[in-house]
């Protein structure tokens, strides 16, 4: 075999089996624009080398199959594919081929629906039967499947229809079907559709029907197949055949229109092209039809496409590149975002060389490692997304994508915490990406309320360098602020006097306006009263901080990696340091509690007081209750019936007093 016909074949072979993903099981590797590249290469070598094209070439026949899982129904006129035309000059030929043949025509354009054919049979007006294009020839009876889809009428309106007639269309879902769809399957665990065609077919070539009923899909007819007892109106015109599909009550899209020169098919295209993205369902090109069907018989067909029609396609809105790395960006609250370094190719009428992966969820989902090829899709502003891994594109050193245990900007830890997609950088009054957010908190109302500190000063003070953290606002002069925007000697110096009252607060809003995740107000105010002082809260252990009320979990393991970062706290220290106070919340002076220092066991019952009421007013004296007596304890309270811990004492002649005398002491 000659190397040309080795490709040939090869390129047969490749394209014989993304068509069986495609249409067998809804479910392609690779993105369109591929496909096509392989067919026009293919064809181009057919033409150069016709004696080597074989019959079962995919550019000789249909690409599905009806599987033997549906019964199957045999097309009274087959269903054709079309013809593509991917740039003007295409369109140009396709128009030089047919005038040459039949003359002066005038077009028809429709939107090219991004779904998936069907042919749906209506007798004496009743739908009887419906399926899918299959082969061409023979397809899939999905007759239950298209009786769920509302816009499809189950009798035909009004009178006149043939006795027999195949009503051809595109069965599509809307994109906000779509992506709704999307979402419930992430929420159930399951398989995401790539796009919403694939979704489309996905939902119609289901064997349960109800699951069909559940996807809502919409239908726009656009040709007949054959017609028994045909209407006179119906033999002069596609136009006229689509307008009478709609007096009986199918839907026809209303962006179908005649166009009788070259410049409107053009026009047609770019307006549409346009509003691509504003429209409710996916489209990949715009049809481009003969009107006069008597021009159309005459044009006849090829192989797999009628000769008088042609799909102009659309810029492509999936394509295929390499994902070069993956970088981790740190977002204004912290989070941090993985995003894919690609090299750069152009899809969506863009260059793309960034797409987001969100998260560890959405790589483990996308099975996404570094080296692989990738599908971008990039449909109207949509931001870039990767949709799926090429995975026969897999090469042997693809690595796995890692998450760096350190914020990428500040080197403080990163915590993600079991249940959450995301994960955080835990230095937030230090990171720089988390700067302009920080100091916005602090300053906010609720927090220190620095009244004149809004959020575009900050932004200010930020980008001039003026401040790195909240600490820094307090080293702030009246001269410095000068240097802002509409910011004159004498608000500055009103500023200044703001900042200096601010010092001056509680230690819930202090705790509230550090920014900790998830520490709102309540839990501010929480926390401050369980554990009175800074200290307190900084040093407090998991369990101390789930003791508090409305402190979970997760809230408690926040607070822990925030206090736990040097950098936080360091800048916790600053502010202290430059004069932020707030009143005790138990006026508890240290050095003058008679109980300092000393260790107090509680043992037997004690009447008056109860084991925790006792226990509460020795610690607000400055005493540690321990559980058990050693030497190291002062004195041990022996209520009624004490036993072990009362022998103990003595044995280590440790001092030992009742009730009544504990009482004395609490009152003095
Ligand atoms: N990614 C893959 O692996 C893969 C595999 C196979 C096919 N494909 C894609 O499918 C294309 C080939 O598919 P095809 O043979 O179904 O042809 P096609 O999609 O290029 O054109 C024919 C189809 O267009 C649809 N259509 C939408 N609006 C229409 C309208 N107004 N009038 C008439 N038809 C309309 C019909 O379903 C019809 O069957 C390829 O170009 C490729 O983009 C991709
Ligand atoms: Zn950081």
């Amino acid at each position: 075999m000659q190397a040309i016909q080795i490709e040939m074949a090869e390129l047969s072979e490749a394209l014989n089996q993304h068509n069986i993903h495609y249409y067998v099981d809804d479910s392609p590797t690779i993105p369109d624009a591929e496909y096509d590249r392989l067919m026009q290469r293919l064809l181009i070598l057919e033409r150069e080398n016709p004696q080597f094209i074989s019959p079962s070439s995919p550019s000789q026949r249909v690409g599905g199959l009806a599987l033997a899982k549906f019964d199957q129904i045999t097309h009274l006129k087959p269903m054709l594919s079309l013809d593509n035309a991917f740039e003007q000059a295409d369109f140009e030929s396709f128009n030089k081929r047919i005038t040459d043949k039949v003359g002066v025509v005038e077009y028809v354009c429709e939107p090219k629906l991004d779904g998936l054919a069907v042919s749906i049979t209506y007798r004496n007006g009743v739908l009887e039967r419906a399926a899918t294009r299959g082969d061409g020839a023979v397809g899939e009876d999905i007759t239950e499947n298209v009786r769920t889809i509302k816009s499809i009428p189950l009798k035909l309106r009004g009178e006149g229809y043939p006795e027999l007639v195949e009503v051809r269309g595109e069965v599509f879902m809307p994109k906000a079907a779509f992506e709704a769809l999307n979402q419930r399957q992430i929420a159930k665990g399951d398989k995401v559709f790539v796009n919403p065609r694939n979704a489309a077919a996905g939902s119609l070539r289901q064997l349960d029907s109800k699951i069909t009923a559940s996807r809502a899909l919409g239908f726009y007819a656009y040709a007949l197949g054959v017609v028994e007892g045909e209407a006179e109106a119906m033999k002069a015109s596609h136009y006229g055949q689509l307008q009478q599909l709609k007096v009986w009550g199918l839907p026809v899209s209303a962006e179908v229109k005649v166009c009788d020169e070259l410049a409107k098919v053009y026009a047609y295209y770019q307006d549409i092209l346009n509003r691509r993205s504003t429209l409710e369902y996916e489209i990949d090109g715009v049809v481009i039809k003969v009107n006069a069907i008597k021009q159309q018989v005459n044009l006849g067909f090829v192989a797999k496409a009628p000769r008088w029609a042609i799909a102009y396609k659309f810029p492509a809105q999936e394509e295929m590149t390499l994902l070069e790395a993956v970088d981790f960006q740190v977002g204004r609250t912290g989070a941090i975002t993985p995003v894919a370094r690609l090299q750069p190719v152009f899809v969506g009428g863009v260059t793309v060389s960034n797409a987001t992966l969100h998260n560890a969820d959405e790589i483990a989902r996308l099975g996404v490692k570094v080296g692989d090829t990738v599908i971008i899709r990039r449909a109207g502003d949509v931001i870039p997304q990767i949709v799926a891994v090429v995975l026969e594109k897999r090469l042997d050193y693809a690595c796995d994508i890692t998450f760096p245990q350190h914020c990428p900007v500040c080197q403080s830890d990163v915590e993600r915490i079991e249940g959450e997609a995301v994960a955080r950088c835990t230095g937030g009054l230090f990171c720089e990406a988390q700067r302009k957010e920080a100091i916005k908190h602090f300053a906010s109302r609720k927090a220190l309320n620095i009244d004149g500190m809004g959020d575009k000063v900050v932004e200010q003070l930020i980008d001039k360098e003026l401040v790195k953290s909240p600490a820094d606002l307090f080293g702030l002069s009246a001269s410095a602020i000068t240097m802002l925007d509409r910011m004159a000697m004498k608000s500055a110096t009103k500023l200044v006097a703001a900042i200096n009252d601010a010092k001056s607060t509680t230690l819930a809003r202090f705790l509230y306006s550090l920014g900790i995740r998830e520490v709102g107000e309540a839990t501010a105010a929480n926390l401050a009263a369980y554990f009175k002082t800074l200290e307190a809260v900084r040093s407090a252990s998991l369990e101390q901080l789930l003791a508090v009320d409305d402190v979970g979990n997760i809230v408690a393991q926040h607070i822990n990696h925030f206090f736990a970062q040097p950098h936080n706290l360091e800048v916790v220290d600053k502010l202290i340091e430059s004069g932020i106070h707030w009143p005790s919340i138990e006026q508890v002076d240290d050095s003058e509690l008679s109980l300092k220092g000393q260790t107090w066991v509680l043992t037997g019952t004690l009447n008056v007081l109860n084991r925790n009421d006792a226990k509460a007013q020795l610690q607000a004296l400055g005493a540690k209750v321990a559980g058990s007596v050693s030497k190291n304890t002062d004195c041990l309270v022996a209520g009624e019936a004490a036993g072990s811990k009362l022998a103990k004492a003595q044995e280590l002649g440790v001092k030992v007093i009742d009730e009544q005398a504990l009482m004395a002491i609490l009152q003095s």
